[in-house]
């Protein structure tokens, strides 16, 4: 699947906050609110885990990430968008919105190392509560590999570090273990 950056899916995406939303399955339920690191769950469930880079760098937010990130102090801001796969297969689509400062500091040089083995291994680093979405799958069917039957899940949350902050949205594509099991 290949997808050009910044990824335009064209649809306004509604986040909710996952407490108000009624998810169908309890496998679902498990991998939309896990608390700890997707990559290192994604590995788990895989021979060969791997993340392809689309891109990373300073293009326009969408409205509902504005709106969820403080105005001041006026920062510069960069996206970064991955695929994550297991043993070849898209699994995550995955959007981050990380500040300017922290692209200088801790998380500089990132390259297509998973952005969780920093924010997970640096205690200073608060994750938020869960937002959930649902988007047709039509939105990545760029190519014939995705049927654009499917209604598929994302989840995102925000972390902070002092006064920095940092969105990290997934979005599990068709092929991901999260639509597995019940
Ligand atoms: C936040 C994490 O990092 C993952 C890796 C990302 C990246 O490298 O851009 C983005 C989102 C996550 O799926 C995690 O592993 O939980």
């Amino acid at each position: 699947m290949e997808l050009t950056f910044p990824f335009d899916h064209g649809i306004q995406v509604e986040w909710v906050a996952a407490h108000n939303v009624v998810i169908p399955s309890s496998t679902l339920q498990h991998w939309l609110l896990d608390t700890g690191s997707l990559t290192e769950r994604l590995q788990e469930c895989c021979d060969t885990f791997s993340l392809r880079r689309l891109g990373q760098g300073a293009v326009p937010l969408y409205p509902n990430e504005k709106r969820w990130l403080p105005e001041a102090p006026v920062q510069q801001w960069q996206a970064r968008e991955v695929i994550l796969e297991g043993d070849s297969k898209p699994w995550v689509f995955a959007r981050s919105v990380l500040p300017q400062s922290l692209v200088d500091g801790e998380l500089a040089n990132l390259g297509a190392q998973p952005l969780g083995k920093r924010l997970f291994n640096d205690s200073r680093f608060v994750r938020s509560d869960f937002e959930l979405c649902q988007v047709p799958a039509a939105v990545f069917a760029v190519d014939n590999t995705i049927s654009d039957r499917q209604i598929l899940w994302g989840r995102r949350s925000r972390f902070h570090l002092g006064d920095d902050y940092i969105i990290v949205a997934e979005i599990f594509l068709p092929d991901s273990p999260a639509y597995r099991g019940d």
